[in-house]
C-alpha cells in the first residue's frame, strides 16, 4: 500500500485466494484492515511468477519462519536481468529458528546467484495498521552496499514515510528481531499489573541485553540507539498494535502459550526468537537475563510472577558494563 502510493504498479503475491480477490475486486484487504481502501495501483495474485515478472524491486515480507521456503520458490523465477539489477528488500523481524541465522544470510543462501551484498533489510517502528493510514513513520534501511541502501531509501521514502540508511546490516536485523522478546515481556508486565516503572525497567535493561548480544555478533552499538533499536523497542512495548505485546499480556494474565498463539491468527515472532536468542546467548557467552526469564516462562513452565521475582533477585551489579 505504501509503495502503491508512490509507484504505478505494485503486485502482492499471496497464497490466500479470498485475500487476492478482495484486493483486486474491492481494493480492500479486510482480513487485516477492516475499513481501509487501497490504491488501485495495488494488484494481487496467487502466482509468484506473475507477481515478480519484470519486477524492478522485490520486497520479501513473509514471516521469518517462511523466508527460506519463499526464497527457494523465488529462485527459479528470477531472470538474469533481475539477478543483476533488481533490488531485494526484506522486512522480517526474526531469525531462522533451527539455525539462528539472520534473514539476509538465509536469503543469500537460497538466492546464490544474487549479489548478497546488495540485499537490503528495512526495519524500525512501523506498525502496518498506522502505515496504511499514512501516519508519519520513520524506518531504516541497511545494506552492505551503500548504493543498494540508497536505492531502497528512494523506493520507499514519501511524505509520510521517512527512510534513513545505515551500513550496519547485523545491527538492524538483530535489533528488529530481539525487540520482540522485550515486547512480549512488556505485555507480560502489564498482564501482571506491575505498572510503568517495571515497563521502563524492562525496556531499558532489555536494550542493554539486545546491545550486548548484537555487539558480540558484530553490530555497531550505535545502531541500537536508532530506529531499529530503541525506536522499534518503544513502539513494540507500548503500542496496542503489537502482536508480541498482546501475546505477552495474555501470558501475564495466566493464559497458556498454545491458547495465546491460537487466538492471535497472526505471527508472534518473539516466541521463536526467544528460543533462538537463548541459544545465541549461550553461543556468544552473553548474559541475557530478560531473555532467560521469558524462555523459562514460554518453554519451561515457569510462572510469570516467579520469573519477574527471579529477575529482581539477581545478584547486584553495575549499570554500565565497563565499570
Ligand atoms: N505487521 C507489522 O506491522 C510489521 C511486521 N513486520 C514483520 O514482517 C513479517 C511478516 O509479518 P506480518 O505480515 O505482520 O505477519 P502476519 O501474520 O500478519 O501475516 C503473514 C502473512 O504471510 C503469509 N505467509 C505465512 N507463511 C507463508 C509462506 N510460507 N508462504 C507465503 N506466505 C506466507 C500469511 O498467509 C500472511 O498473509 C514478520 O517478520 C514481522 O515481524 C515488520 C514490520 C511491521
Ligand atoms: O515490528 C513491528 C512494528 O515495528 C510489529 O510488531 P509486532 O510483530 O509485535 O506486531
Amino acid at each position: 500500500s505504501l509503495l502503491a502510493d508512490s509507484h504505478s504498479e505494485v503486485v502482492v503475491w499471496s497464497r490466500n485466494a479470498a485475500e487476492v480477490d478482495d484486493i483486486n475486486q474491492s481494493h480492500m484487504n479486510r482480513r487485516f484492515f477492516k475499513e481501509v481502501v487501497l490504491s488501485p495501483n495495488l494488484k494481487a495474485t496467487l502466482s509468484m511468477e506473475e507477481a515478480i515478472r519484470e519486477a524492478e524491486a522485490i520486497i520479501l515480507a513473509a514471516p521469518s519462519a517462511a523466508m527460506r521456503g519463499v526464497c527457494a520458490a523465488l529462485r527459479p523465477l528470477l531472470t538474469p536481468v533481475q539477478l543483476a539489477e533488481s533490488l531485494i528488500v526484506h522486512v522480517a523481524k526474526g531469525f531462522e529458528a533451527e539455525t539462528m541465522k539472520r534473514m539476509t544470510t538465509v536469503i543469500a543462501e537460497e538466492l546464490p546467484e544474487y549479489d548478497a551484498n546488495k540485499l537490503v533489510v528495512l526495519s524500525g517502528p512501523s506498525h502496518a495498521e498506522e502505515v496504511i493510514l499514512q501516519c508519519p513513520t520513520t524506518v531504516v534501511v541497511a545494506s552492505g552496499n551503500v548504493a543498494a541502501a540508497e536505492a531502497a531509501q528512494d523506493l520507499f521514502i514519501n511524505a509520510y514515510f521517512r527512510v534513513y540508511t545505515n551500513p550496519d546490516v547485523i545491527g538492524v536485523e538483530v535489533g528488529g528481531a530481539l525487540k520482540n522478546i522485550i515486547g512480549l515481556g512488556a505485555g507480560l508486565i502489564e498482564g501482571l499489573n506491575f505498572g510503568d516503572n517495571a515497563k521502563a525497567a524492562l525496556m531499558t535493561r532489555g536494550l542493554a541485553e539486545i546491545t550486548r548480544l548484537g555487539v558480540k555478533m558484530g553490530a555497531n552499538p550505535l545502531t541500537f540507539a536508532g530506529l531499529a533499536g530503541i525506536g522499534d523497542l518503544v513502539v513494540t512495548c507500548t503500542s496496542k498494535h503489537s502482536r508480541n505485546w498482546r501475546a505477552g499480556y495474555m501470558l501475564g494474565q495466566g493464559k497458556a502459550l498454545s491458547e495465546v498463539l491460537d487466538s492471535m491468527g497472526m505471527v508472534v515472532e518473539g516466541v521463536k526468537t526467544t528460543k533462538s536468542a537463548h541459544k545465541l546467548a549461550e553461543q556468544y557467552e552473553v548474559s541475557m537475563p530478560i531473555t532467560e526469564a521469558l524462555f523459562q516462562v514460554l518453554f519451561a513452565g515457569k510462572a510469570p510472577i516467579e520469573a519477574v521475582s527471579d529477575l529482581m533477585g539477581r545478584v547486584k551489579t553495575h549499570e554500565i558494563e565497563e565499570v
